[in-house]
């Protein structure tokens, strides 16, 4: 049974892909190969209106006349009701969210910089242009995080929480746990793997992880995180020594997010957030989420302990999350 009840079950909606790398490619396959599928679920016709790309010679198998490199003029053309953002980056990614987002137009991105530094401004976009703004893909991959978060747990108090939110990262020290494999093999590895930033540093040094922690302790505590206030610590200066210690002691090291509310009673202490390695008791349910695989242990007043893991990072496990707001936006904006 369809979700979206209309006498014309195959309303169009057309959306505006900006960005077709290791992300926004699993996107447009997914679009355009299981389009009765989805049309079948859903009772919408998604299609591609246009791709954004820094190239276009390097998407052959993009037909030609839905190609440009002018995002701005794509996701504020008039035929186009949703923009999906996967290009990364805060410019022209700032700009033309802002714009798609004061214009009407809903968005979903996956772009956590983009979240982490300009929340307030993006959501204040989103409450100007009566749109609706979805970035479950920007943390953790495949994981519901973003959503239980903004509805399932907002009646709860969340008092902290602890995760591993960067797949590179992860999938690093487990490389070297585990195989004892040099860094810069492992990290080859993941950039080739699909789940690196476009600039590396991004991961390794900690800064994905902290915009992630900021955008989740935004949505645990209801307030705007300073991102840049965030103490942050990578992971380049863990060496195979390091990883073997802690191994010969029963822990082994993972970047770890955390943030805490120091006190339920005042709502003005800031909350305290920390991203660095930390070497774990392998008894950890952390210790487990090897791999790209990330995981998030959330505590809160009347649900207790929530453990919550999967993919992390990959062009699939991202694509299934947009996917997913893809259709809570038609969904929300045209049922
Ligand atoms: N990879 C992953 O596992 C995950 C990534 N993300 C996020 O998703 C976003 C995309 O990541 P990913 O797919 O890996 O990145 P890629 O580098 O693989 O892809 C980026 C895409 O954006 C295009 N692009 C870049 N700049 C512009 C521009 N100025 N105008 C038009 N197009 C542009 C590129 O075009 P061209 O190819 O022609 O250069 C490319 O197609 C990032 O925000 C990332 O943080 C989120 C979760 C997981
Ligand atoms: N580079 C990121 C991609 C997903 O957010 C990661 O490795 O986790």
């Amino acid at each position: 049974m369809p979700w979206f009840t209309t006498d014309s079950p195959s309303r169009v909606i057309n959306v505006a892909l900006l960005g077709n790398g290791t992300v926004g490619k699993e996107v447009a396959q997914c679009i355009t190969e299981r389009h009765e599928e989805l049309r079948a679920r859903s009772g919408v016709a998604v299609q591609l209106a246009g791709v954004a790309v820094g190239e276009p010679s390097r998407h052959p198998e993009v037909p030609r006349s839905l190609l440009t490199t002018d995002p701005y003029s794509l996701a504020t053309r008039a035929d186009v009701d949703v923009v999906i953002e996967a290009m990364g980056g805060l410019d022209p990614a700032y700009p033309v969210v802002s714009s798609a987002l004061e214009s009407g137009r809903p968005v979903v991105t996956a772009n956590k910089e983009l979240v982490a530094s300009y929340w307030s401004q993006l959501h204040k976009s989103a409450a100007a242009g009566h749109s609706d703004f979805r970035y479950e893909a920007a943390v953790a991959g495949a994981i519901p995080l973003v959503t239980p978060l903004r509805q399932s747990l907002s009646g709860d108090r969340i008092s902290n929480f602890t995760g591993i939110l960067n797949g590179t990262c992860n999938y690093i020290l487990t490389a070297m746990d585990i195989h004892d494999q040099p860094f810069d093999a492992a990290l080859q590895e993941a950039i080739d793997l699909g789940y690196a930033e476009a600039d590396y540093a991004r991961d390794v040094k900690g800064i994905d992880t902290a915009d992630k922690a900021a955008i989740l302790a935004s949505l645990s505590f209801d307030t705007v995180v300073d991102r840049a206030a965030i103490n942050c610590e990578g992971i380049t200066n863990v060496s195979i020594t390091d990883i073997r210690s802690a191994r010969d002691r029963g822990h082994v090291i993972k970047l770890i997010a955390s943030c805490q509310r120091p006190t339920h009673d005042d709502d003005n202490v800031p909350l305290e957030i920390d991203v660095r390695p930390t070497a774990i008791p392998r008894s950890h349910p952390l210790a487990t989420v090897s791999g790209a695989t990330n995981g998030i242990e959330i505590e809160a007043a009347l649900a207790g302990n929530l453990l919550l893991c999967g993919p992390g990072a990959g062009g699939q496990p991202t694509a299934s999350a947009i996917l997913g707001d893809l259709f809570t936006v038609i969904r929300n904006t045209y049922a």
